[in-house]
């Protein structure tokens, strides 16, 4: 079954706090996005572990470089799950890897910004990686003529561990979900919806 992941993009951690609290019911894996660990700090990673401890914990780290250190703090700081940008270096990917391997945790390859996101996945895969993300970022969102059908295409061709990101919402879920993922993201959809706990069960359900 296809699981649902919150992404948090917010810039402090009582308010991430206060989301997680309204949608845990409702999703599997908990973001902390790259914006609020660099606001916060890894701080947040354990406050959201700690009210949560029986959910997965994802860093948002997008790291690019020292891939073991990294990792290793966020693990320490109570991630599950941290992430190395698919355009960093193999080694950095490695790094990260072994980490996880240590901590009994995992990392996952955001593929945002990489131009062949198929060849990528399935070249990470290969590293020992968790699962990969198909992601465009907010930016890229932002962008005219986006369309998140291309970035499912390449999901579904990769044939590898997948999760989706970037704008998904209840309109898009469905094709998410039949495009194979493992993971849906959805970020804005929830946050910043009028009733987040709604949005989110309302995602979940197109899930089940
Ligand atoms: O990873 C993300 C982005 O780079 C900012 O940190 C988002 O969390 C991800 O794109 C999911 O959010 P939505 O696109 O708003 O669903």
């Amino acid at each position: 079954m296809t699981k649902l992941q919150v992404a948090i993009d917010l810039l402090t951690t009582d308010d991430a706090l206060a989301l997680a609290a309204k949608v845990a019911p409702h999703v599997d894996i908990i973001e902390l996005g790259t914006p609020l660990i660099k606001s916060e700090g890894l701080g947040v990673i354990r406050a959201i572990k700690d009210a949560h401890p029986d959910k997965i914990v994802f860093a948002d780290l997008k790291t690019a470089d020292a891939g073991a250190l990294e990792a290793q703090i966020a693990f320490e700081a109570g991630a599950d799950l941290v992430t190395v940008l698919g355009t960093a270096d193999d080694s950095t990917i490695v790094g990260a890897v072994q980490a996880a391997q240590a901590a009994g945790k995992g990392v996952v390859v955001d593929l945002i910004g990489v131009a062949d996101k198929t060849a990528r996945a399935r070249a990470v895969t290969n590293l020992g990686v968790e699962f990969v993300e198909f992601h465009a970022g907010l930016d890229e969102q932002a962008q005219p003529g986006f369309s998140l059908a291309t970035l499912l295409e390449a999901g579904s061709a990769s044939k590898v561990r997948f999760s989706v990101a970037g704008g998904v919402n209840i309109h898009s879920i469905e094709a998410v979900k039949a495009a194979g993922a493992d993971v849906a993201v959805a970020g804005g959809a929830i946050y910043g919806a009028e009733d987040p706990a709604l949005a989110a069960a309302a995602l979940k359900s197109e899930l089940n």
